[in-house]
């Protein structure tokens, strides 16, 4: 499994140019594609669910040339909304419109996981006179798409279902198109029927919609009708219950630019909100088309501070104390809802997401991915059919955890914010390609880290001792790595398993049941500090740190010891892969005699019966294999500051790394 291990984080401050909206820029596509004329896209979106709706139009015969960048052009531009994200690193596409008809009549088109290439799509096939077939991932095959197949029908479309009645994949056959009479549509389990419907219309010659019962989502709406409207067709509407489409082909505006993804800007805003700083999002602001940007009111609700332009929003905490708890009906941003999510974790009381019903037919049932991972990192929360309830975790208590992701974007960017609270990880961080290939390298740009010193060094240098020592005078919290693998020696021994058993020693290792106290270190409840400190287990732990697997059961376990304020981590390979990007690396060494020495009279001020020799000789096998490995090799690190104790007191030691390190920390971790 592909992981993201995301350090615990402290701040946030900065600015990102945001990404382009995947809402704007599959209308867009499709209407451009569908229009007479040629029509340049600026700002286009580069994701998953775009290359599905651009590779399902080129099939389809559309031409479409990719230009250089948005910023080459030098062409004035509008936007759909006019906070356009101009200078985002997005997509200048030229599309030839096909004015009203598709020329490949026969095709089968994969649509991925993208509910605004797959229902759009649906809709425009169904008039189109060809035959098609839509098919999806497996996930797409579960989610609904039976209320939009039965509007279409009663246009007289042909379609019909190839696996289960009432979803994808579906065969669409040429039929004979009459929309004289007014379609019904339902609009409470997905917007993206209504706005299929509304973009097709014009492709059957236009024609009367109504929505039945209740219409969620609304403000996606308003995105379909401004984007029709940007290419020549303007349908009139009561409210958002009733529409008259025009007879009317699409005409190109000459050239759109698409403006940033208010959904993407949530997990920023809510950013700052949390930890800044401040944080501003370009792309979106007080001019946007897009409903997602209403997200600032629900952190202005929770007592962030929240500007906002006509194309920029910034957040900022609140002025005094925690975020505070809210009642939220969620309805108007289903998916900048789930951003109030985690954040919820760092408020003063309980918050209520309403009307979030429809998070269970997305990229997976994500009210119960919500419920489950928040629980991982020690929440209270309810789940309900249709809300959630999340109760506050107190703070510096929220669990280190393994976060499980379910293919959905929206999983992985969310709880990336929980990172404020602990060290994560987080499985499968690929997924956000749906929307936003590059958010994790915004959100390392946006945000600090708690702050590192690595010490590494051979056994018996001193490193322990001075790292201890280091992170007293800083307040900061100290990981003794070596005694990770001391431990899995101990706890294998007692479990009958071979050191060399590679699959046992790592499964012994990832269930490790032990809890380090101030001067204690318990397994399985009982003290063994001193137990870990023999000879043979040391050797033990020697041979047991060189299986790769064992040491990647104990990667997590190691990073999640990274808390505020600071951490000083002692071992072997801290600078070279644990943590590879500490404020200070230093390798302390010392020469082999003087570290035998070291141990021959810590182990007789023990009492323990020991020799020299044997000592010295044992040290320096135990030095070829750490060095000799064929993982996370015992040396220097490139970038590491060489301290040799050989002729240094342990005070001197100490200073040293501290005059070393205290000019390159953050201020508000220093003592
Ligand atoms: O029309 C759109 O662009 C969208 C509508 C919403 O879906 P529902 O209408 O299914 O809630 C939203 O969740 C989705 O990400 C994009
Ligand atoms: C629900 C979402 O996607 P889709 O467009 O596939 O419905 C989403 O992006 O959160």
């Amino acid at each position: 499994m592909d992981f993201i291990d995301l350090p615990q984080c402290m701040g946030a401050n900065g600015s990102v140019r945001l990404p382009g909206s995947k809402s704007i820029s599959n209308r867009v596509l499709l209407l451009a594609a569908l229009a007479d004329g040629e029509t340049e896209v600026r700002d286009l979106l580069s994701s998953d669910d775009t290359a599905r709706m651009l590779d399902a139009l080129r099939t389809l015969g559309v031409d479409i040339g990719e230009v250089e960048s948005a910023a080459d052009a030098g062409m004035p531009a509008d936007g759909i909304g006019a906070g356009s994200a101009a200078g985002c690193a997005g997509k200048l596409l030229r599309i030839r419109g096909v004015g009203g008809s598709f020329p490949v009549r026969e095709a089968d088109l994969h649509l991925g996981n993208a509910g605004t290439a797959f229902r759009p799509l649906t809709a425009a096939l169904a008039f189109a006179g060809g035959n098609y077939r839509l098919s999806g991932t497996p996930r797409m095959h579960e989610r609904p798409i039976g209320d939009l197949v039965d509007a279409l029908r009663q246009a007289g479309a042909d379609i019909e279902y190839l696996g289960n009645e009432g979803y994808p994949p579906l065969a669409i056959r040429p039929a004979k198109i009459d929309a004289s009479r007014t379609i019904s549509v339902r609009g409470d389990v997905s917007s993206q029927f209504l706005s299929g419907l509304l973009m097709a219309l014009p492709l059957a010659g236009g024609g009367s919609i109504e929505v039945v019962g209740e219409l969620i989502s609304q403000p996606y709406i308003d995105i379909t009708l401004a984007t029709m409207r940007r290419f020549g067709v303007v349908p009139h509407s009561e409210g958002k219950s009733r529409f008259e489409v025009p007879a009317a082909t699409y005409r190109s505006p000459g050239v759109v630019h698409v403006e940033g993804d208010a959904s993407a800007a949530s997990y920023f805003l809510a950013l700052g909100a949390l930890a800044g700083g401040t944080v501003r999002v370009d792309g979106v602001g007080s001019d946007s088309v897009q409903g997602d940007v209403r997200f600032a009111d629900a952190l202005a609700l929770m007592g962030a501070r929240i500007s906002m332009g006509e194309n920029w929003i910034e957040a900022a905490p609140p002025a005094a104390g925690r975020l505070r708890g809210i009642t939220l009906d969620c309805n108007h941003i289903p998916d900048a809802a789930m951003t109030l999510a985690p954040l919820a974790l760092f408020a003063d009381g309980p918050t209520t997401l309403r009307n979030i019903g429809s998070w269970r037919v997305k990229e997976t049932d994500r009210l119960t991915a919500m419920a489950t991972e928040l629980r991982k990192l020690g929440a209270e929360v309810e789940e309900g059919v249709d809300y959630l309830q999340i109760k506050p975790v107190l703070p510096g208590s929220l669990r280190p955890a393994t976060i499980d992701t379910y293919d959905d974007h929206r999983m992985a960017m969310c709880f990336s914010l929980a990172a404020f609270g602990a060290p994560l990880r987080i499985n499968d961080p690929g997924c956000v390609a749906k929307t936003f290939p590059d958010y994790f390298l915004h959100f390392a740009a946006l945000t600090q880290a708690v702050p590192v010193i690595d010490i590494d060094g051979p056994s018996a240098s001193g490193k322990g001792t001075v790292a201890a020592r280091v992170a007293a005078a800083l307040g900061w919290n100290y990981l003794d790595s070596g005694a990770l693998y001391r431990l899995t020696a101990l706890a294998a021994q007692r479990a009958g398993v071979a050191w060399n058993d590679e699959p046992r020693v790592a499964a012994v290792a990832a269930g490790l049941d032990v809890v380090f106290g101030v001067d204690s270190i318990l397994l399985a409840g009982e003290e063994v500090g001193e137990a870990i400190r023999s000879e043979e287990i040391s050797s033990g732990a020697s041979q047991v740190a060189a299986l790769p697997a064992v040491r990647t059961a104990l990667l997590f376990r190691q990073r999640a010891f990274r808390r505020a304020p600071g951490l000083v981590a002692d071992g072997r390979d801290m600078a070279s892969v644990v943590f590879t990007d500490a404020v200070s690396k230093v390798f302390l060494t010392a020469s082999v005699e003087a570290r035998a020495e070291r141990r021959y009279k810590q182990l007789i001020s023990k009492g323990i019966a020991a020799k020299l020799q044997p000592l010295l000789q044992e040290m320096r096998e135990r030095d070829e294999r750490d060095r000799g490995r064929s993982v996370a090799p015992l040396l220097q690190s490139a970038d590491a500051r060489l301290l040799d104790t050989t002729e240094l007191s342990i005070e001197a030691a100490v200073a040293q790394v501290l005059a070393w390190a205290r000019p390159l920390l953050p201020a508000q971790t220093c003592r």
